[in-house]
Formats: C-alpha cells, sequence, structure tokens
C-alpha cells in the first residue's frame, strides 16, 4: 500500500473502501477497494476530500482481481456457459441455454486446490435453464500473481473438453408402452401414460406411439420393436417391473435383444427401473414408484437422456449416495441433494 496524490492516481487501485457522507441523502461507499481509478473518479475523490489516496500498486507479473476473474471466467466456461462482469472481484458463471449441465469435477477440485481462488458450483449432471446459475469465481485476495493464472491454465489443459458446459437437449422421439392387463382390459384408468407424457413433455419431445398392452412377454416385446421401426429415439415401457408372475417387462426387453445396463438402481424411489439399448435406442423400464411419487430414478436420468449421453452402468450403480429422497412437501428437485454424486 503506498499514499499518492489523487491527482496521479489514475488507473490505480483503491486498497480500501473510500466513504462519502452527503448528509439527509447518502452515507455509504463511494469507491469500493479494489476499484481502479479513472480520469472521471478524480473530481469525486477530491470532492470528498481525498487529497491523497492509499493505492495498491500492481507489479509486471500481478493482476488485478477484476482482471483475474474475467480472465479465468474466459478458461473455465465451454459450450452454452457464460459469465458476468466482475462486481467486487466476482463473476457469476450462467446457462446460455436451457441443456444438461457438465462439470468436471477434477479440473473443480485441481483449481480450488491451488489456493487464493474460489470457484464454487451447483451439482452437475442437472437440467439447467437458460441464464441459471452455475457458479461464482473470484480470487480471494486483491491482486493475485500472473503464474497462478497460467497454474489454472496448465490444469485445464489436462483436459481436451472445458470445466464447465451445457449440452443442449436434442428432440428425441418418444415412445410409451403401458403395460398391465388391469389396464388393457379397461378396469382401471390409465394413470401411468400421462404421468411419463408430461414428464418427457418437459423437454419438448414428441411422442409418437402411447399404447397399451397386456402382461405378455411376446405382446410387450412386439410392441417395443414397433416403436423401433417407427423410429422412436427413446422408448418408455411401464409397469410390471417387480417380482411378480405377471411382471414381464424386464423379459420382454431383454427378449428384443436390447443390452441390460442395469436392472435395479440404487435409488429410492426408483429400485426397480431398468435401463436398457436397443441398437443405441434408449429403452427403460418403469416402475410402478414412477407413476406414484413425484421425483425418482427416471427424474434423474432424464436430462442424460434427453442430452443424447449414453448410460454406462457405473452412472446407475454410483447413484446410491445421494440417492434417498426425502419425500419433501414442497419438492425443489434439482435443488436438493437427490441424485447428485
Ligand atoms: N417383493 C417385492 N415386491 C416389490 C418390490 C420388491 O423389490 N420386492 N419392489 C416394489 C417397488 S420398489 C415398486 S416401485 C413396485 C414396482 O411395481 P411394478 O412396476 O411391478 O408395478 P405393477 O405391479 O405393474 O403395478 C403396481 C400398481 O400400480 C398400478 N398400475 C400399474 N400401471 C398402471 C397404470 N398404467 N395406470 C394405473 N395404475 C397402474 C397397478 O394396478 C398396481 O396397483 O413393486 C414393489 N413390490
Ligand atoms: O422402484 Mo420402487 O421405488 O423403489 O417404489
Amino acid at each position: 500500500m503506498k499514499a499518492i496524490p489523487t491527482v496521479e492516481a489514475i488507473g490505480k487501485v483503491i486498497a480500501h473502501d473510500l466513504t462519502e457522507i452527503r448528509p439527509g441523502e447518502f452515507k455509504g461507499a463511494a469507491f469500493k477497494k479494489g476499484h481502479v481509478i479513472s480520469k472521471k473518479d478524480i473530481e469525486h475523490l477530491l470532492r470528498i476530500g481525498k487529497e491523497h489516496i492509499y493505492v495498491i500498486e500492481l507489479k509486471e507479473d500481478e493482476l488485478h482481481e477484476d482482471d483475474a476473474a474475467v480472465s479465468i471466467g474466459e478458461l473455465i466456461c465451454g459450450e452454452g456457459v457464460y459469465f458476468t462482469e466482475p462486481s467486487e472481484g466476482k463473476i457469476n458463471i450462467k446457462a446460455e441455454y436451457n441443456g444438461l449441465l457438465k462439470i468436471d469435477r477434477r479440473l473443480l477440485d485441481e483449481v480450488n486446490d491451488l489456493g487464493e481462488v474460489c470457484l464454487a458450483t451447483i451439482h452437475g449432471n442437472v437440467n439447467i435453464q437458460k441464464d441459471g446459475l452455475i457458479g461464482g469465481f473470484r480470487v480471494i485476495p486483491l491482486i493475485i500473481s500472473k503464474r497462478k493464472l497460467q497454474a489454472i491454465n496448465d490444469i485445464l489443459s489436462t483436459s481436451n473438453k472445458p470445466m464447465l458446459r451445457v449440452k443442449p437437449f436434442k428432440q428425441l422421439k418418444a415412445a410409451i408402452i403401458v403395460t398391465g392387463g388391469e389396464v388393457y382390459r379397461g378396469l382401471i384408468e390409465d394413470k401411468f401414460g400421462p404421468v411419463v407424457k408430461s414428464k418427457l413433455n418437459k423437454y419438448n419431445c414428441e411422442v409418437i406411439m402411447n399404447t397399451i398392452v397386456p402382461d405378455d412377454i411376446d405382446e410387450i416385446k412386439e410392441a417395443i420393436l414397433e416403436a423401433k421401426t417407427m423410429g422412436a429415439e427413446f422408448i418408455v415401457v411401464t409397469g410390471g417391473m417387480s417380482v411378480d408372475p405377471d411382471d414381464k417387462t424386464p423379459g420382454a426387453i431383454k427378449a428384443t435383444g436390447a443390452e441390460i445396463i442395469a436392472y435395479g438402481t440404487p435409488v429410492l424411489p426408483g429400485s426397480m427401473l431398468l435401463v436398457s439399448y436397443l441398437d443405441h435406442i434408449p429403452v427403460m423400464g418403469l416402475p410402478g414408484c414412477v407413476m406414484f411419487s413425484h421425483t425418482t430414478a427416471f427424474d434423474i436420468l432424464l436430462p442424460r437422456v434427453f442430452a443424447g449421453e449414453a448410460i454406462e452402468r457405473r452412472d446407475i450403480t454410483g447413484l446410491g449416495y445421494g440417492g434417498q429422497c426425502l419425500k419433501c412437501k414442497e419438492c425443489s428437485f434439482p435443488i436438493c441433494h437427490f441424485g447428485k454424486v
């Protein structure tokens, strides 16, 4: 810190907040610590009685916190991610459009581990809305060494993908196949199809087939294969997922030749969910709880399906940590721990 005449301070960084009081009108910081003094500020500074001020002198290899935040924002924000103007050294990081938020956790941890920086985010793999807040970045001190910026750059260059990205959702054609003899015979009204449809509609999805079949392996299998022939890019089969003799859905999905990624997910509700791929088309078996519960394993996986991600076994088995829904009175998912790993 160094005291200099105010008239010589253009381009210098103010070392602490400077208070202005205009009786009956205003009391507060006229200039914040860290502010870079411009020509138009000089008159204002003199008006509040500052003929000399303490400034921080940036050395050749140092950066002001605002400049550091902008430089790092440019390094970490990839496709579909933008950041706001720095304010008090902090940028907010937001989504350019709706999509699946991807965060490289290793890069995030390594950057924070450097010290003197703070990069905080929400969890990844969630459906993020346009302009939704992804996180914030600031450097901890008022000035930071350019070497730190280089170190961050070095960490980020160990990956061929940016740390933060938003994958746009695809407009998939979907098929809903409702199983259950009681529904097929009209003993009860189908309540499952509409629940699934409304969940798919949130992703601008076109439902090209919506059919009801009895608990019969061949009929369910044929319906799945027909959906594929019709051009379905996502096939959902409801009901018949547990252990009763009439529960035929897992067997029927298998009989189509689909590769079963997981039958059973460590998620409650949603434990009996099945994820498979039939020639790269995701085919899911949905247990009764998806109709009954507000939020289940199905909601956790949907954004990934619509972003075109291939779901692997480890993606499913890793859901146990954070896989218990607390069934809050008002569901705030995805703004909760559910489905976050
Ligand atoms: N012994 C065990 N029993 C159950 C287990 C288990 O692990 N061991 N898991 C439970 C869990 S978890 C769930 S979830 C359900 C899964 O049920 P299913 O997917 O087999 O559902 P269904 O038996 O087909 O139906 C259950 C219930 O829901 C009604 N239903 C089904 N489809 C429709 C529809 N389209 N519209 C209206 N209502 C529908 C159906 O009539 C039944 O009442 O299994 C537990 N059991
Ligand atoms: O598939 Mo069930 O949730 O766990 O109710």
